[in-house]
């Protein structure tokens, strides 16, 4: 699917603006972004639900929306999952998961409910109806069902969100397993970075109706494009920097040397992220920070430390390293790639 400078708004106002990207076949994308940025509004788009202002969507090379085209829904050959999850009550596992397929002949229909039923852990549950089920064997009910007629894309508008935190840890790599297995392109809508991160091979950052960066997690992550991915992905803070050399650039963590050239002219005052994992507990280390604040991971803990010139950054330490709150550690630099954007 190819989407080329799509906007789509409501009574002439525009609330997804010039949006961009393509998913390939068999690729599961992700449109992340706070409440209210428009990921939903695109999402219904591409299903056919809402007219484009400008641009236009492709599906296999072919274009399904763009101001003087809109293919209609059913003839999309999209499948959807919801929040809120809707299958049929009156109707049992085996015949929600055959309502797609009424055009096929009956034995095709049945072998296809047959498989589906085991691709998704469901083998046996055919003649049960959906409120004796739990919500996460009801989602993937409804996750059969959408892929039931072998749709060219699958959408996902936030399936997880009402499912229990345990649950969903549980549920997403499954379902990505499944989509994987099927070869099956999808796009799923979330606000929830670490589903996003758990369930997609690429993600597309959105702000108020702009898509930000399209890339995958690693990217999103690591090299962010952008002030607010920087800002929105993960834990981080921005320290005041200025270039002294092409890849180098100095703040309160000293010189601070990248693998690439990071394109800005010396002299150049900077905002450089820092993430959790580039500042490292180090008990040798003659650099120091004093902890404010602590958070006990499991596996790790994550100190906030004020450096001696007062600004405050995350550290990540083993949780074998338990220090009190007040208490002076050694702290080691770990920054490959710099991130740097002009300061504002
Ligand atoms: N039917 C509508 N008529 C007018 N404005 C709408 C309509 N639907 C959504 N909007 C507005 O468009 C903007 C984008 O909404 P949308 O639901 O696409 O965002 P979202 O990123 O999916 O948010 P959330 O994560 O909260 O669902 C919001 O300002 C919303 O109020």
């Amino acid at each position: 699917m190819t989407l080329s400078n799509v906007s789509v708004g409501y009574d002439g106002e525009a609330v997804v603006k010039s949006a961009s990207f393509q998913l390939l076949e068999g690729q599961i994308g992700c449109l992340l972004g706070p409440s209210g940025c428009g990921k939903s509004t695109l999402l219904r788009a591409i299903a056919g639900f809402e007219s484009l202002m400008t641009g236009e969507i492709r599906i296999d090379g072919q274009v399904i929306s763009s101001q003087s085209i809109s293919v209609n829904p059913e003839h999309r050959h999209i499948g959807m999952v919801f929040q809120d999850i809707a299958l049929f009550p009156h109707l049992t596992i085996a015949q929600n998961i055959a309502f797609g397929l009424s055009a096929w002949p009956k034995d095709v229909a049945q072998q296809r409910v047959t498989y589906l039923l085991d691709l998704v852990g469901l083998a046996g549950f055919q003649s049960r109806y959906p409120h004796s089920l739990s919500g996460g064997q009801q989602q993937r009910v409804a996750l059969a069902r959408a892929i039931a007629p072998k749709p060219k894309l699958l959408l996902m508008d936030e399936p997880f969100s009402g499912l229990d935190a345990k649950l969903r840890e549980e549920l997403v790599p499954d379902i990505r397993a499944i989509l994987q297995h099927e070869k099956m392109s999808a796009l799923l809508v979330t606000h929830d970075q670490m589903e996003a991160f758990a369930m997609a091979d690429q993600v597309s950052v959105m702000a108020a109706g702009e898509v930000h960066q399209t890339g995958s997690p690693y990217q999103i992550y690591h090299r962010p494009e952008t002030r607010f991915v920087a800002s929105f992905i993960g834990h981080g803070d921005f320290l005041a920097a200025t270039v002294c050399g092409p890849d180098c650039v100095h703040s309160d963590l000293g010189n601070i040397r990248s693998e690439l050239d990071h394109g800005f002219a010396d002299a150049t005052q900077v905002d450089l992220l820092v993430r959790p994992d580039d500042i490292l507990h180090d008990d040798d280390s003659e650099f120091v920070g004093v902890i404010v604040s602590k958070w006990f991971r499991g596996s790790h803990f994550l100190y906030r430390v004020a450096l001696s010139s007062g600004k405050v950054v995350y550290c990540f330490a083993s949780s074998h390293h338990n220090h009190a709150v007040g208490q002076e550690i050694g702290l080691s630099v770990h920054l490959d790639h710099l991130v740097m954007f002009s300061r504002q």
